[in-house]
């Protein structure tokens, strides 16, 4: 089953064209989803809109099976989120804004020295939120969408404007809540990087529109398949039109082959020295997730 599924969500702005077409989010249960894309690509418009933050205009969301439409108050009181930048009262101590919303929440007392414990913040005590790092701000609103013990977290660029010490602990956090507590997380992102030392599964938006979707691994051999091997010739002209059975071609006057096994590499070598060609060297090149990332958002 999935914790969130959305099916066919569409979104207009007025005045402008789609901001959303035909988004099919599958988020599975234990996943930590990576929502991926450039700024402006529809990522909280998305989130707005499954959380029902903004009012949904064509498609359907379903969160643990159930309709949002019918079952909203059941699926938000399960549904943890932090859009855009938290709530914090700058004049209050964590505990003091994580009483307020406990009292909205009903939450049990107890459940305010939890969170603290499972956000880092245990030790703050009298410092006011205000006095916070933005990190720690960070931190206490993941806190506070924590306070009523979800089984969802929706998370919108939560490590934005951070230093790299802040996102490192954001992200330990998010590891630990989904190992240690279950919760399956739903964060966005403009960082490959961040989502790739943290994700499961990964979703990519462009222009609204959905690129692709499916675990990180599968993202990771779609980077496999695009590796190619480069021979260093002294003509690669002249090995192009010897090698044309196996489709190279010519970056920066550099011969490029779709990577094969090691004998297939052995053979296309034997084939140019056969031919009189000298061979200089012979490297794979592996795209990085990043040039597959640049190459779905730019095709
Ligand atoms: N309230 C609004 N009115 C009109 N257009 C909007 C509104 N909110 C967002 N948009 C437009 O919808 C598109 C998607 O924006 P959205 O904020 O969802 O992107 P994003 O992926 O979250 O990017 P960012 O990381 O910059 O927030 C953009 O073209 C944006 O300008």
């Amino acid at each position: 089953m999935y914790c969130l599924e959305t099916s066919g969500l569409s979104h207009q702005f007025p005045g402008m064209g789609y901001a959303l077409q035909d988004i099919n989010l599958r988020v599975p249960q234990g996943a930590i989803y990576g929502f991926l894309g450039p700024n402006g690509a529809g990522k909280t418009t998305t989130l707005r809109l499954v959380l029902g933050l903004l009012r949904k205009q064509q498609g359907s969301i379903r969160f643990f099976g159930q309709s949002f439409q019918q079952q909203r108050s059941a699926i938000l009181q399960k549904t943890g989120s932090l859009i855009e930048s938290p709530s914090i009262y700058t004049h209050l101590t964590a505990t003091e804004n994580l009483e307020v919303w406990r009292k909205i929440y009903q939450s049990p007392k107890s459940r305010i020295d939890e969170v603290l414990r499972l956000t880092g913040l245990a030790h703050t005590g009298t410092r006011k939120a205000g006095r916070f790092s933005l990190g720690m701000k960070q931190r206490l609103g993941i806190a506070i969408a924590m306070l009523h013990a979800p089984s969802l977290l929706i998370l919108d660029e939560p490590t934005n404007g951070l230093d790299p010490n802040g996102i490192i602990e954001i992200r330990e956090l998010l590891k630990k809540l989904n190992k240690e507590q279950g919760l399956t997380i739903l964060i966005s992102s403009h960082l490959l990087p961040e989502i790739e030392k943290l994700a499961t599964h990964v979703g990519i938006i462009n222009n609204g529109r959905m690129l692709f979707q499916g675990r990180l691994q599968e993202l990771n051999s779609y980077q496999q398949r695009s590796a190619m091997t480069k021979f260093d010739t002294g003509d690669a002209q002249q090995a192009a039109a010897l090698l044309a059975a196996y489709h190279p071609v010519i970056e920066s006057g550099q011969l490029l082959l779709p990577a094969g096994s090691a004998k297939h590499t052995a053979q296309i070598n034997r084939e140019l020295v056969q031919h009189g060609m000298d061979v200089y060297g012979i490297h794979t090149v592996q795209n990085d997730l990043e040039s597959i990332f640049m190459q779905l958002i730019n095709p």
